[in-house]
């Protein structure tokens, strides 16, 4: 397959590697807006780059009739608009907040014991992810993401608020730190105890394998999708 990188920082050069060793043809290494000129005719994007940008990226590629695999964090405000254009463009885009195998079942195990502490109210219930010093945008696209989970499952929360917790509003506490590649834990305190589950990326590598799978999935199909649907979580 030939795949063609938008955004070529720390992420973009380890999904080069990963696709070159799957067989995979990269035919382009942006770190520009993309056109049809300098995409290079590919069969897939694969987007990390910048908040900022992502936007018109990803708009490029899909008016352009590319699919594209987006894993940039951000810039959701705008995804409404970017799904239109999946469809009325005929071609396909996934956005995932976390593409790795490991994080995409912390959100399934989340999910459900969101649902089991939904009539416990002892418990109150909190977020914290740590990220490396580089990281641009707070919180993080997978703590929004785990957040989400748990307001689909425990109707006592409905919004997050940065860095406090306060009334109804779900608590994700950013930390910037070192060169930590990303963890995400959640907990839930009492005054006699507490629960706490977390993953913890050792490196980049289970990100830019899941981005490089999702790119082999999406080829030929035509919508909308997330990368549960990929792994059939
Ligand atoms: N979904 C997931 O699984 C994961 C998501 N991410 C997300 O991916 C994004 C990128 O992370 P990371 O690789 O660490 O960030 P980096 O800052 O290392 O890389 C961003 C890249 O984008 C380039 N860039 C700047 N402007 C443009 C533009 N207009 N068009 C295309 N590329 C541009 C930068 O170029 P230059 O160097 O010249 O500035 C740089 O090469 C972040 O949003 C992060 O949250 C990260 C890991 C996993
Ligand atoms: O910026 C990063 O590095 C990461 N960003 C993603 C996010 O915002 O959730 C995914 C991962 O945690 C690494």
């Amino acid at each position: 397959m030939k795949i063609a990188l938008v955004g070529y920082g720390k992420m973009g050069k380890i999904i080069d590697e990963i696709a070159q060793k799957r067989g995979h043809e990269v035919v382009a290494r942006l770190k520009e807006t993309p056109t049809a000129e300098n995409l290079n005719n590919p069969d897939v994007v694969i987007e990390f780059s910048l908040p900022e940008v992502a936007y018109n990226n990803i708009k490029a590629c899909l008016e352009n009739k590319i699919p594209v695999i987006c894993g940039t964090t951000g810039w959701l405000e705008k995804k409404a608009e970017i799904e239109k254009l999946a469809v009325d463009n005929d071609t396909a885009f996934l956005y995932g907040s976390n593409f790795s195998l490991g994080v995409n079942l912390f959100f399934a195990l989340n999910e459900k014991l969101a649902a089991l502490m939904k009539n416990v109210d002892e418990y109150s219930c909190q977020l914290e992810e740590i990220h490396h010093i580089h990281k641009k945008d707070a919180p993080s696209g997978t703590a929004i993401s785990i957040a989400e989970g748990i307001f689909k499952n425990n109707p006592k929360f409905d919004a997050w608020k940065l860095d406090e917790t306060e009334n109804n509003q779900l608590g994700i506490f950013a930390i910037r730190e070192d060169e930590v590649p990303g963890t995400h834990s959640v907990f839930y305190r009492s005054e006699v105890d507490e629960i706490e589950i977390k993953h913890t990326a050792f490196n980049r590598n289970g990100f830019a394998l899941g981005a490089v799978v999702a790119a082999e999935w999406i080829k030929d199909k035509r919508g909308n999708f997330e990368m549960k649907d990929v792994l059939g979580l």
